[in-house]
């Protein structure tokens, strides 16, 4: 039968050792052993199905959320899982949830902005969830511009509190995740105000609900800000919005690493820089770069083996039509994707060791890494999830009309992943933060200052000077080339740091081949993308235009036989992918036909509402045939 016979033949044909190559895709033998494992518990528990829902209610869907996410804890509990392994379960749950806030910037937030003591009072119970929090950052009128929040944080002398209060309707606390109605605390960023002076945005645990009834605290407003993008997707998280009327809350909840406020009311500045405020984004920008490359790879995954089940046109002598992976077109649209999903799992790995890196400096004092830190993890953020958004997308079309199926999850995979372009910082802005940081480096070339890490190659780029002195006269009237010129720094970070992967030692047969078509394949890719400005900048010459897109041309071919062993490494469950148009067997057809009659609508032959509103209309032509 078609699909059983065409993924077995293609996996036949594999020039290379698919399981070495799960480990690479993993990062390590002991790490695909646990996500292996993992990924096999969730996918026979039957409590973390989720083919039913794209078509929940709101209410059933959220209920449904915290059933999984209550069973999930359990596990983590009865199975004593390591922290790895709890990170590996909640990947392969796949729905977003409260836990992500908690653990993902509630539980950072106050390793990275609270003092000791600080630490030693809300981590043991945040650990142990005996209080949920989130991270109410973002307010109805200032998302981008934090400098810009309105909520205030006044210091009390007499009573040694903060009041917290939301002094217009633009500062109403809107958009965190885990807020609408299951947090019990959050840290809460306003603006610290003492002695009627404004110092500045700082972070506040303040907690918002009862621990008994889970009722709000006096003077506090708090709910879900409603429906969200698509079904199913990011409904199932309660995003919220929330509103002060003048809460108090000890001294002491104020996160004070940064800066503290006396018992007397004064400020006093520690030695860390202030921009450390704002770390916990560096740190959810670094793990939102590693899990581009499992978006992507997911639909690339579909899309691909799709590709290979799908024939269409060009009946051979066998009396069989053209696989559609076999065209040009298609393999022009999918490679560039499967080659950019490695790229972006290697880059992602990368990021990982820089953000551990400067987090052991800033341990010991260390700050210099932190500007780079944050140009590179702002940076890669925006173009590994811009990339991955449209690539979801391309995925979907790969898969003609099927694909616009619930049932291929594509739809449903695009609809949660796209708010990364905008959550943790909107993609542009984030782009014109890398521009400042290239200019400044640039700036300081005349200086002396070599530059270092990512920038390192400006020290050979003598036009750069000429540059610098024309965006002086001009940032913002530039700022639309500049976030060109920042997204090309940053693919030249992912080509880099593929190519120094390349150097590792790479076990398995027809492995580094394999990998070495595919960074190839990315960086002419982005070559063939960016003709024009290759070409416009004098860095290529026509002749070599047209000889990369032939070798592009060539490397498609090399990659053909081995694309369906290149998905089958990243090792993902039919319950991850959840799709029948990527099922690991290929038996579309049969279970595309079965997925159809599950679908409510199909409860009835003759649906609600006939009688009603279908059967008078019917009625009405007859008697106006007659007439
Ligand atoms: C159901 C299953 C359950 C299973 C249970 C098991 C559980 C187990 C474990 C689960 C683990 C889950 C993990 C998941 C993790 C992730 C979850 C992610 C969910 C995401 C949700 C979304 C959250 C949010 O969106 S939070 C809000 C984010 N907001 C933003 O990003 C705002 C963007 N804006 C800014 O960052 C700033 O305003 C900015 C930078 C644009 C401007 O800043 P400015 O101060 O106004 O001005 P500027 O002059 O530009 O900067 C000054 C100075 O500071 C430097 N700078 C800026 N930012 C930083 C930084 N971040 N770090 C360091 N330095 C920074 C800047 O460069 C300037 O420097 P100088 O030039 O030297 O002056
Ligand atoms: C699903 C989801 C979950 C979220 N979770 C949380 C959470 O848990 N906690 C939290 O605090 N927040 C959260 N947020 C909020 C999120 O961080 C903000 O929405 C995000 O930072 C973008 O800010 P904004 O909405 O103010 O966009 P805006 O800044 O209003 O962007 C609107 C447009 O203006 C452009 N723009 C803005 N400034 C500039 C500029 N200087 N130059 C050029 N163009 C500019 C942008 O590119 C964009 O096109 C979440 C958001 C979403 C969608």
């Amino acid at each position: 039968m078609a699909g059983f016979d065409d993924l077995a033949s293609e996996r036949s044909k594999a020039q290379f050792d698919v399981e070495e190559m799960k480990v690479i895709w993993a990062g390590s033998r002991h790490t695909l052993e646990v996500s292996d494992r993992i990924s096999r518990l969730v996918a026979n528990d039957p409590v973390f199905r989720k083919d039913t829902r794209t078509m929940l209610s709101r209410k059933d869907l959220f209920k449904n959320t915290l059933r999984k996410a209550a069973h999930a804890w359990k596990r983590i509990i009865e199975l004593r899982l390591s922290e790895e392994e709890a990170a590996e379960l909640r990947f392969y749950v796949d729905e977003p949830a409260f836990m992500d806030l908690h653990w993902g910037m509630f539980i950072p937030t106050i390793k990275g902005q609270g003092t000791e003591e600080q630490q030693q009072k809300w981590l043991p119970l945040a650990y142990k969830m005996k209080i949920i929090g989130c991270y109410a950052q973002t307010e109805l009128g200032h998302g981008s511009n934090v400098q810009g929040l309105e909520t205030t944080a006044t210091f009390d002398p007499q009573t040694d509190e903060f009041i917290i209060h939301s002094p217009t309707l633009t500062s109403s606390k809107w958009w965190p995740g885990g807020l609408g109605k299951v947090s019990t605390h959050a840290v809460v960023y306003g603006r610290l105000i003492i002695d009627s002076k404004d110092y500045g945005v700082n972070g506040f645990i303040v907690q918002l609900r009862s621990l008994d009834d889970h009722l709000p605290l006096p003077g506090i407003t708090i709910g879900d800000i409603g429906m969200k993008f698509g079904s199913g997707a990011y409904n199932t998280m309660d995003n919220g919005v929330l509103r002060f009327d003048h809460v108090r809350i000890p001294r002491d909840q104020m996160l004070m690493r940064v800066s503290q406020v006396t018992r007397e009311g004064k400020l006093v500045q520690s030695n860390v820089p202030w921009q450390l405020v704002y770390g916990t984004m560096v740190y959810v920008r670094q793990k939102i770069v590693s899990d581009a490359s499992c978006a992507l790879s997911r639909a690339v995954c579909i899309a691909t083996r799709y590709s290979a089940v799908r024939r269409q046109f060009g009946l051979q002598s066998n009396g069989i039509e053209t696989q559609v992976i076999d065209y040009k077109t298609q393999q022009s649209r999918l490679f560039p994707l499967l080659a950019s999903a490695y790229a972006f799992r290697f880059v992602g790995e990368w990021l990982k060791w820089l953000y551990m890196d400067v987090n052991q400096r800033l341990q010991a004092s260390d700050f210099s890494t932190l500007p780079e830190a944050h140009a590179c993890t702002a940076g890669l953020k925006s173009l590994t999830t811009s990339a991955t958004a449209d690539g979801i997308e391309e995925c979907r079309k790969l898969c003609g009309g099927h694909g616009y199926l619930c049932s291929s999850g594509l739809p449903e995979l695009f609809a949660v992943y796209i708010p990364a372009c905008t959550y943790e910082g909107d993609n542009i802005v984030l782009l014109l933060q890398v521009a400042r940081f290239l200019i400044k480096t640039v700036s300081q070339l005349g200086s002396g200052k070599e530059p270092v890490g990512t920038t390192v190659y400006m020290g050979r780029v003598e036009q750069l000077m000429q540059c610098h002195c024309a965006v002086q006269k001009g940032f913002l009237e530039l700022s639309a080339d500049l976030v060109q010129a920042a997204v090309a720094h940053c693919q030249l970070i992912v080509v880099s740091k593929f190519i120094e992967k390349l150097q590792q030692d790479i076990p398995g047969k027809g492995v580094k081949g394999q990998l070495e078509a595919l960074c190839n394949i990315y960086a002419l890719f982005i070559l063939h993308k960016h003709l024009g400005d290759f070409l416009s900048t004098g860095c290529i010459t026509p002749k070599q235009a047209s000889l990369a897109n032939a070798q592009l041309r060539s490397l498609y071919s090399q990659v053909r036989p081995n694309a369906i062993a290149l998905v089958d490494a990243f090792n993902y469950t039919d319950h991850y992918l959840s799709s029948v148009l990527g099922r690991y067997d290929g038996n579309v057809y049969p279970k595309l036909y079965e997925e159809a009659w599950k679908d409510p609508l199909n409860d009835s032959v003759v649906p609600d509402g006939y009688q009603e509103y279908i059967q008078p209309i019917l009625k009405q032509q007859l008697r106006n045939a007659r007439l």
